[in-house]
């Protein structure tokens, strides 16, 4: 969808901001810049839309050699979000997201209609924002409008320079989060320059990490932080790595521990002598429709008595998450209701538990299917827990 081959950008200066830089984004795939101050990103970014023209190698969008098209006609197939946002003081918030569509000769009611369509879709209700004017908005809701209006007329390819870089830390994981949603509904091509290595892995399907004008790593996020490819790569992304892999890495169905399983309606005695038999301390608690209700202890179970049922002992315990959702949610999770595993569910399906081993075991193998590229469920490793 987009392809560099071979560009090179030299500033009159003599300058090389960009060196023979080849790669490829496909076609609803969003790929992160990242790198630091004066790596040449930005540089890349603008020759896409033409605003900066190579020097040598050539660039295509949708399969076409840009240098062939009108730049005027090429940038309203790409929509551009930057981080001053450039609104226009003088115009409504609602004239602002419909200037495309404007410009590109759509009748005034039909941009008007778009442009709130589009402002709903940013979490920005037109018919409270629409009339007011740019600096009548907070920073946050400025970057909001930004990216309605580079959406307006449904460009397939999406540039982003460090379209959330200037608003507080908080706020902008609000809007990166909801930008991820509407890029999941929306799926358009996206090229996003960042300097924030955080940003990079939250946002990218795959990200480039630059060093002076080239691409020192271009990999998912996951891989980026697994396997660096070089030591320039590895501290870049920080001691930490293993830390944000944890929110990069998904749980499947593969990382579960089955533990023993005890029905909310069954008796306490039946409950223990499973537990017993699979050498467990404790058993997962199910109701009849075989959603989470809790856990037991062999302890209590066996000390019931003939005629303690599992409903009288069980304790109530919420901590569960969804399968597919990044290991660093469940170990958060775990924290905060301070157990020693989660649930994991499919829907409302119990799969499994998460222990912290177990946890370790996820990331450990997802990181050596990574460096050895094939899938998490064909590594096998010995570990501690199998000890
Ligand atoms: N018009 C120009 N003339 C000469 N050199 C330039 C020009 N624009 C950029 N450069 C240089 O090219 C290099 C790459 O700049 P670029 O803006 O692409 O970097 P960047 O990675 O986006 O940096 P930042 O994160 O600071 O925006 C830098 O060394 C910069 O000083």
């Amino acid at each position: 969808m987009i392809r560099f081959d071979q560009v090179t950008k030299r500033y009159a200066d003599g300058t090389t901001a960009v060196d023979d830089l080849s790669f490829e984004v496909a076609e609803g795939e969003l790929v992160t810049l990242v790198g630091p101050s004066g790596c040449g990103k930005t540089t890349t970014m603008m020759m896409v839309n033409r605003l900066i023209e190579p020097t040598s190698g050539r660039i295509f969008v949708e399969g076409e050699d840009i240098a062939t098209v009108d730049p005027v006609k090429l940038r309203r197939r790409i929509g551009y979000v930057i981080q001053q946002v450039g609104l226009f003081p003088h115009r409504t918030i609602l004239d602002n997201t419909a200037t495309v569509p404007a410009l590109i000769g759509w009748k005034k009611a039909r941009a008007r209609a778009r442009a709130a369509e589009l402002l709903d879709m940013v979490g920005l209700d037109p018919s409270t924002y629409g009339d007011r004017y740019p600096e009548q908005l907070s920073g946050g809701q400025r970057q909001r409008v930004g990216v309605a209006r580079a959406l307006a007329a449904d460009p397939p390819v999406l540039l982003m320079d460090e379209p959330f870089g200037a608003v507080d830390p908080v706020v902008r994981e609000q809007l990166q989060d909801e930008f991820l949603r509407m890029q999941a509904a929306v799926r358009k091509t996206v090229l996003l320059v960042t300097h924030d290595i955080e940003e990079a892995v939250r946002l990218g399907d795959r990200i480039a990490v630059y060093g002076q004008g080239r691409i020192e790593q271009f990999d998912t996020p996951g891989a980026v932080l697994g396997t660096p490819a070089t030591p320039y790569v590895a501290e870049f992304v920080g001691a930490d790595r293993g830390l944000k892999r944890l929110s990069v890495t998904r749980i499947e169905p593969d990382d579960l521990e089955q533990p023993a399983v005890a029905g909310l309606d069954e008796s306490a005695a039946r409950a223990a002598d499973r537990m017993r038999e699979s050498g467990a301390r404790w058993a997962v608690v199910l109701d009849a429709e075989g959603d989470l209700h809790g856990w037991v202890g062999l302890d209590e179970a066996a000390l019931a008595g003939r005629d303690g049922r599992v409903v009288d002992l069980a304790h109530r315990m919420n901590a569960w998450v969804p399968v597919g959702a990044p290991l660093k949610q469940a170990f958060g999770v775990m924290l905060q209701h301070d157990a020693g595993w989660v649930a994991v569910l499919d829907g409302s399906r119990f799969l499994g538990v998460l222990t912290p081993a177990k946890l370790h075991e996820a990331l450990r193998r997802s990181v050596d299917a990574d460096a050895q590229g094939v899938g998490r469920d064909e590594v096998t490793f010995d570990s501690v827990a199998d000890a």
